[in-house]
């Protein structure tokens, strides 16, 4: 197979960042991705109704190519009302609200402390429909980091599963044979974003053979058998498990540093670094309903209604691209890419 049309593709996974970086980003997602949930860890974050309907504006104003449709996150505190979920609801713009537990990963200070913090919250989203996106990784420092979305799934999203049968729950970027495990196994309301560079790669890819900054991302690449479970989620055809690519920006010189920032940077190739992925595996019949069907399913939105067109065909990706004012180093800089987008 040289070439494969698929429908219009949504990110359910995105940080496209703020200010000057937006030009940059907004054009990255827009090019083909119809849709795309916007992560809201800015700083500061869009805790409320107003900051996240303000930030959605300032998408706007980058006049995003084609019909871009940026859906909007509340950045969930100690301190989220119920109320203000139901005001988030009620705009229609802004679809979800996240869990960063508080010191998991970059711009989650202000996150949550403790997830009976949120309990009032959470029966206000169950109630309206709003889904809970989980940055799944517990924060205790005694807790290896290779364990740490294990140790959140036992610790944490059993209890919120058990306590909130009917609510809407996505469990962000997995990484491990548990996580897919364990969303596979749970009932129709429990889903889960999958990064292109979760696939692509695992820690060998990191850290054989000299230290690759740009390969760190949280949470942190595991070992091969993980990633091959969470090829065999992707690519299995269950209506779990979709296309989130936390595609992550942070300027060059904060990831090539004595201490570097997490975060991957695939918004430059999303779509066409997935395509090497379940090409890969002989599925690329599966690519379609992971890109395109089960995550506006999931959020009860309607599938996109055009298409876009794939070809396998190499091309050379740049060392870095501009982001604001500053460089970013995408995935698969200076290598080639196997498919392109027509
Ligand atoms: N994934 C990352 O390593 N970084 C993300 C935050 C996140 O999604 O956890 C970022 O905002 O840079
Ligand atoms: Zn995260
Ligand atoms: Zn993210």
């Amino acid at each position: 197979m040289t070439s494969i049309t698929i429908t219009r593709p949504d990110d359910w996974h995105i940080h496209l960042r703020d200010g000057v970086q937006l030009k940059d980003t907004v054009r990255d997602v827009s090019r083909y991705m119809g849709r795309a949930i916007i992560m809201p860890n800015l700083v500061p974050p869009a805790t409320n109704t107003v900051e996240a309907l303000a930030y959605r504006q300032r998408i706007m104003n980058q006049n995003p190519q084609g019909a871009f449709e940026p859906l909007m996150v509340l950045y969930l505190t100690d301190n989220t009302a119920p109320d203000e979920i139901r005001k988030a609801k009620a705009t229609g713009q802004i679809v979800a609200a996240k869990l960063y537990p508080a010191g998991a990963t970059t711009n989650s200070d202000s996150g949550v402390t403790s997830v009976k913090n949120i309990y009032p919250a959470l029966e206000a989203m169950q109630d309206v429909g709003m889904p809970l996106l989980l940055h799944g990784e517990v924060t205790d420092a005694s807790i290896d980091i290779y364990d740490r979305e294990k140790a959140f799934i036992d610790a944490v999203l059993k209890d919120v599963v058990n306590d909130f049968p009917n609510l809407k729950i996505v469990l962000e970027h997995i990484t491990t044979k548990d996580a897919a495990d364990f969303v596979a196994s749970a009932g129709a309301n429990v889903a889960a974003t999958i990064t292109a560079h979760h696939l692509l790669f695992n820690r060998n890819h990191m850290l054989a053979g000299g230290i690759r900054p740009h390969y760190y991302c949280l949470p942190i690449l595991k070992r091969n058998i993980h990633q091959d479970a969470l090829i065999k989620a992707a690519t299995s055809g269950s209506n779990k498990f979709f296309l989130g690519t936390d595609s992550a920006p942070h300027m060059k010189h904060a990831k090539e540093a004595a201490c570097g920032c997490a975060g991957s940077y695939t918004a430059h190739a999303a779509i066409e670094l997935y395509a090497e992925v379940f090409d890969e595996a002989n599925a690329i019949d599966k690519l379609e309903a992971f890109a395109s069907f089960n995550g506006p399913d999931f959020y009860a939105l309607p599938r996109n209604s055009d298409t876009i067109t794939l070809i396998k065909e190499s091309w050379d990706v740049p060392a870095s691209y501009p982001l604001g004012e500053d460089q970013v180093v995408p995935i698969r800089a200076g290598e080639q890419i196997n498919w392109r987008v027509k």
